[in-house]
Formats: structure tokens, sequence, C-alpha cells
């Protein structure tokens, strides 16, 4: 089954609805290039048609595109090889023809790796590019102020429900989809601005009926909750794509919970090309929810779930009866069955990487584990307490890395140490709450020769680089980021 939104994504830019200006804005922007050099900004919200715009115009302009990811550590490299690709096969400075189009994605997030140096590295490829380039942002003014300078602009808005349905009729007409203008019209209404989701949402519902009508687009909150169960009896066995889109939004679990239970179960139901395009419906769901990483943008969850429960619904090529013993993936008994340790563990997680310019999943695998070796027990104290003050860990959090009992006094005499030193160190500038604690006493020295972290430095650039590069600013943003994580927790 193919997605709509791939199959009728804009080839030109002609094709590309509801931002008339800012279409006109861009060719104008490519047409002139190689007078002003610049690169260009578009922003706005997710799905109006940004990226294909940027596709669409390589393509009206003869130009290959290459797409990048801005938080990716490996763009450099790449842009790099393109230019110089480029210089030797002396197409630069030559004719329009032969020419790359750069896109940079999430040009908003290239601090979301925690990587701190990332921003500038990217500021400077901007102004030293050879080929134009096109940077992707839903937030503008999440951009640096030097590299905002450094770009022309140009906002894509919300696409309106008028420029909408139009869309939607011709996707109906090419998929031979019968329709009522009223079901146009509640489908654009719904998905307020978002294309991408007002043809996700279109797909989901042709699945199922012959004719769309009205009564179909259920506009209206949900109140009542399913059970994760029911949830995947329709998914896998029973119902359609846009039921199971419903039941999902029912579902009280995060998307990425979802997708776990989903691509555990259902093996167990589908087989050969179902599953294979199950999982391929899967793979775009966690292609979504990497990005709602990268970016803390949440909107790109209901991309996700899409994928996970209208795209595995589609996927059934044949009914499904009987019983079947649905399990908790098996990833959950790994990493913790409950929510509480998953976020415990995300909370910890997220504290090391931002602090130490790593991401979350290294954070995880790679310093976690040592950690929790140095710490065992909450022993040797010292050692604990500093750890507890680097990175900002609560009763819960030092409970959960040394593996002691949360609401033991020692978890809770220690996190006070933390925040003691914490505020001494704010006091005398320090530069790190972690700064005078480095000289653990010989039982440290031997914990970490047997966690074997001597030799790779590991822990100790952790460390390092969080007096390194702590500014206040950072702080605030770190801060920022946390408020606003805290609502998904
Ligand atoms: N303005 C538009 N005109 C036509 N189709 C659009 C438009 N906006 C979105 N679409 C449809 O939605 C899909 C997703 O659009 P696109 O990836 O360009 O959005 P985006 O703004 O780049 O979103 P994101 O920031 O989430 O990447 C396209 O493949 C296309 O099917």
């Amino acid at each position: 089954m193919v997605d709509w939104t791939e199959k009728y994504r804009p080839t030109t830019l002609s094709e590309v609805r509801g931002n008339d200006s800012a279409r006109d804005d861009l060719k104008q922007w490519a047409e002139t290039w190689d007078d002003h050099r610049e690169a260009v900004v578009v922003h706005g919200s997710p799905g109006v048609g940004k990226t294909s715009a940027a596709h669409a115009l390589a393509n009206d302009m003869g130009w290959d595109a290459i797409e990048l990811n801005a938080s990716d550590t490996r763009t450099k490299d790449v842009i790099e090889r393109v230019a110089g690709e480029a210089a030797k096969s002396g197409t630069l400075g030559g004719g329009t023809g032969g020419r790359k189009l750069v896109i940079m994605d999430e040009a908003d997030n290239i601090h979301g790796n925690a990587d701190r140096g990332g921003a500038r590295a990217v500021t400077r490829l901007v102004k030293e590019a050879t080929q134009p380039m096109v940077l992707i942002a839903n937030e503008y003014y999440d951009m640096s102020n030097a590299l905002r300078n450094a770009c022309q602009e140009i906002e894509f808005r919300d696409v309106g429900k008028r420029s909408i349905v139009p869309v939607l009729r011709d996707v109906c007409r090419r998929e031979g989809v019968e329709y009522e203008d009223a079901a146009l019209s509640a489908l654009a209404q719904k998905n307020a601005g978002d294309l991408r989701s007002a043809i996700n949402d279109l797909q989901a519902l042709a699945e199922e009926r012959e004719v769309l009508t009205e009564d179909d687009i259920v506009t209206g909150d949900r109140d009542t909750t399913e059970g994760i169960f029911d949830f995947l009896d329709d998914v896998i066995k029973e119902k359609g794509a846009q039921e199971s889109l419903y039941a999902a939004y029912d579902v009280d679990e995060t998307p990425d919970d979802l997708l776990n239970w989903v691509e555990d179960n259902v093996p167990k139901d589908y087989g050969r090309a179902e599953l294979a395009d199950a999982y391929g419906f899967l793979a775009n769901a966690d292609k979504w929810l990497g990005r709602v990483r990268a970016t803390q943008d949440y909107s790109y969850w209901r991309y996700a779930t899409d994928n996970v429960a209208a795209g595995v619904a589609a996927a059934r090529r044949e009914p499904k009866g009987g019983w079947t013993r649905y399990g908790p993936p098996s990833y959950w008994s790994k990493l913790g069955r409950t929510k509480g340790t998953r976020n415990t563990r995300d909370y910890v997680a997220r504290k090391i990487a931002e602090k130490s310019g790593c991401s979350m999943a290294s954070a995880r695998r790679e310093v976690m584990p040592f950690l929790a070796a140095m710490t065992h027990h909450c022993k040797p104290r010292e050692l604990t307490v500093a750890m507890a003050a680097a990175y900002d860990l609560e009763a819960e959090h030092v409970a959960f890395v040394t593996g002691s009992g949360k609401d033991t006094n020692k978890v809770a005499d220690i996190v006070a140490d933390a925040e003691a030193s914490k505020a001494e160190a704010a006091v005398e500038h320090s530069g790190g709450a972690f700064a005078g604690q480095t000289d653990v006493d010989a039982d440290v020295e031997a914990k970490e020769d047997t966690a074997e972290t001597d030799e790779t430095g590991d822990e100790a650039d952790v460390f390092v680089d969080e007096q390194e590069t702590d500014t206040k600013s950072d702080d605030a943003e770190d801060d920022d980021m946390q408020s606003g994580l805290d609502e998904f927790f």
C-alpha cells in the first residue's frame, strides 16, 4: 500500500498549494542565487509543504537535490564532499545546470543532539557554501541569531482550508474515491493548516468505504479510553485503517509505546507480504518518533500514530480470526516494565546527554552502565553526591542509577548534599558542581578500573565537558527544554 502523501508529493512548485507568495519568493531566490549566494531558511509548521517545495524547486531548476539533517554530525562531511565534487567537475560558476540544491532539514534543532558546537559549524557551512542551500525549520526563532543573519528567510503559513479542499478533491479523483463535498470540507477543518495530516486522514477513511460522507469525519473529542489489548485486536485483527487510528487516540499510551506493542505482537498474526508492509509502516513511525526526539516537536506524534495504527491495519490482507495471546514487548522487560521506570531512565539519560554532549542513546548504553557500576548502592558516597549534583538528579533518579530504594534516608541525604554542593558551586562560580569532586578516593578509582572506563576516558569526558560547556544561557535552555518535557512525562 502506497502512502498517499508520498504518492501525491508535489513535483513542481506550481503544485505546492496555499503559499503562493512564499513559493514565488523561493523561485526568485533560486533564480538570483548566483548574484547573492545566500542560503534561505524556509520555515513554518509541520506538513505545510516546506520540504516538498524545496524538492519541487530543485526539479523546476533542473538541479539535483541532496537532503541532509542538520543535527546529524555527518552533515558537515557530506556538504564538503558535495561542494568538493561540484568544484572538481567544473560545474561551479557555470550555468544553472549541474548545481546541487542542499536541503537541510531541522535547521532549528542543531543543538537538539546536545551538540553545542553544531550551530556554529552549520553557520560556517552556510556562509561558505558553494552550492545553494535551503534550510528547513519549524521554529525560526529557535535558530541562532548568527545562523538567521546568514540566511534569507521565507515563511510558509499554515495551509488554509480553501487550499486543502482542492488537494483532497484531486486525490479522491485520482484514487477513484467518491465523496460528499461536506466530507472534504470537514476533513480540511479538522486538520487545520496541516495538509500532510489531512491527506493521511483521507487515506485512512477511504480504505474503508466507497463513499466519504460528512458523518464519517469524527471531529468531536473522544473521551473513552481503550485498553492496549483491545487496541491490538483492532489494529491487527478487526478494524480498518480509520477506526484503528481513532482507537489509537483512545489508548492512554504514547506513540513510542504503541509502536513497541504493535511491533512485538503483529508477527503473531500477520505473515509474509502483509507483515513486510506492516514493518514498513512501523519503520516510518519510528522515523517520525526520531524526529520528535530530535526536535521535541510533538506535533510529529500524529504522523507516527497514523503509521502505527492506520498503516498496520491497512497492511492486513485477510481477516484474522481467533484469539491471540498478545504480550508486552520484550523490549520492556529488558528496560523496565513500567512507564515510571522508563521515564526515570530517560530523564537520567537526557541529563547526561545535555550536560556532556552525547546523544541520549549513548548516554543510556555507554554512560549509565558505568555510572551504575561506579555508584552501586551509593558507594562511594562522595562520587554518588557528585553525580547527583552534576546531573541534577533527584531521589528517584539516584535510587534508579545506584540500585537503592528511593525512600531510604541514604538517598535523601545524598540528594540534599548534592543540592548543597550545587548551591556552593553557584556561589563560587566554580564552573560546575563536579569540579570539587574529581579527587575521589582510591575505592572509586578501583571501581573505575573494574568498569574499564579509563581506557576510553568516557567518564572523564562526561564531567570535563560539563565544566567547559555549561554556560548560563545553556542552563536556561536546558531548563526550558526540561519544563517542556515535563508535560509529557
Ligand atoms: N502546500 C502543499 N501543497 C501540496 N501538498 C502538500 C503541501 N503541504 C503538504 N503537502 C502534502 O503533505 C506532504 C508533506 O509535506 P512536506 O514534507 O513538504 O511538509 P513540510 O512542511 O516539509 O513538513 P515537515 O516540516 O513536517 O517536514 C507532501 O508529501 C504532500 O503530500
